[in-house]
């Protein structure tokens, strides 16, 4: 069987990054997929943007929407404090099993829970089943049209407090209009835009920062 992408992604991790190092994870798949095979990670450029602002947020509980390798929870986890924990959902298996042995292998798996299935499906149990409160920081990078009823969704499920962030990718490339629509015309949103440029390209690309006014 071929081996995938995403697999040959991992064992380039797995042979030249330092295990127990999540920078040196960070930086391997950041080598592999700017000189060998492109990959839609976050990526260096934009995720020193995101670095910032999970930094300035210092959050405790923290959901990602959109695991795949892994890059962006290894990038966000080398970031928290010792108690803090991040929730990823992804609903590609394959994917999953990647992400896990990229934690796994970064040192970060007492940071970060992967939970397996369609995001629609899994926000609603967050609450009961994973015992999360109200979310300090979410990062949106799944299905770009699922941001929008995704961010509706957390408000219905009452995961958001004020102060919470939220912070997506690609809202330029491949773009999330509904979603931008949405949140820059939601009063109860303050909203930023970071210019960027899509990972490992010359492309334009930007985040948005959504907090939540309560
Ligand atoms: C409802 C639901 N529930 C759970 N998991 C879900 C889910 N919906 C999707 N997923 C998961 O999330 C990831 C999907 C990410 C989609 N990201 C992008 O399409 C993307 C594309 C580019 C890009 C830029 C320029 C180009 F020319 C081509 C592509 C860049 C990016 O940064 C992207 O994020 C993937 O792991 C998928 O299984
Ligand atoms: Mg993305």
């Amino acid at each position: 069987m071929a081996q995938s992408k995403e697999q040959r992604i991992l064992n380039f991790v797995l042979q030249n990054a330092v295990r127990g190092d999540p920078q040196s994870v960070v930086d391997t798949i950041d080598k592999y997929c700017s000189q060998k095979e492109w990959a839609m990670n976050v990526g260096d450029e934009k995720g020193l943007i995101l670095d910032k602002i999970v930094e300035e947020t210092k959050p405790s509980v923290l959901l990602e929407l959109g695991t795949y390798c892994g890059y962006s929870a290894v990038r966000i986890a080398r970031l928290l404090q010792p108690n803090a924990c991040l929730l990823t959902i992804e609903f590609n298996p394959d994917y999953a099993a990647i992400a896990k042995q990229m934690i796994e292998f970064a040192g970060l798996q007492e940071k970060v829970k992967i939970l397996e299935g369609p995001s629609e499906a899994i926000i609603p149990q967050l609450k009961k089943k994973h015992e999360v409160d109200t979310l300090d920081f979410v990062f949106l990078d799944h299905w770009k049209e699922r941001y929008k009823p995704d961010t509706i969704l957390l408000l219905e499920c009452g995961l958001l407090r004020k102060g919470s962030v939220i912070l997506a990718d690609n809202v330029i490339v491949p773009g999330a209009p509904e979603f931008i629509q949405y949140i820059r015309n939601n009063k109860s949103f303050e909203c930023t835009n970071y210019l960027a440029h899509v990972e490992y390209m010359k492309i334009k690309d930007a985040m948005e920062k959504a907090v939540f006014l309560g």
